[in-house]
């Protein structure tokens, strides 16, 4: 089995509605995310040859992800009353669900993804698998 490992980081605020300490308030974190891909067998032929994916296909892909959530606002289904651009999500933005997020994004397109860690704080992370 080889698997891949490729990170990204972000920068975006968030609360966590009904929770009963600080993280009520809107705060914000840098964001880690670590993404594992795997495969069993490399590719055969063409530029991808003898590589699981190609970096720079991956790093692309995970930038995109980045980019809906840098600088934002991470919101649980609802409309902010402020000009800061938002990303609205139907959940309650945890670093469990953040994880869970991504990593079915990155399934949607066709990555045999085998974990998905997300960094909150430098010291506490989430990882996410199926
Ligand atoms: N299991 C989870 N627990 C908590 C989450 C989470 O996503 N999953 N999130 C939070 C808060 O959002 C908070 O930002 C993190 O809180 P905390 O660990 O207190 O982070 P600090 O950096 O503020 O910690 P210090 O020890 O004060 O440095 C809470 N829990
Ligand atoms: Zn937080």
């Amino acid at each position: 089995m080889f698997t891949l490992q490729s990170e990204f980081s972000f920068d975006a605020a968030h609360n966590l509605e009904g929770h009963e300490g600080k993280c009520k308030n809107l705060h914000g974190h840098r964001w880690r995310v670590i993404v594992q891909v795997s495969e069993e067998k490399l590719k055969e032929e063409g530029s991808e040859r003898d590589m699981v994916v190609d970096f720079s296909i991956l790093k692309k892909d995970l930038k995109q992800l980045s980019d809906m959530f840098d600088h934002k606002v991470i919101v649980e289904g609802k409309e902010l009353k402020v000009e800061e651009e938002q990303i609205t999500l139907p959940f309650r933005p945890t670093a469990e669900r953040l994880s869970q997020f991504i990593y079915k994004k990155l399934q949607e397109k066709e990555y045999n993804v085998s974990q998905v860690t997300v960094y909150e704080t430098p010291n506490n992370a989430v990882i996410y698998s199926e």
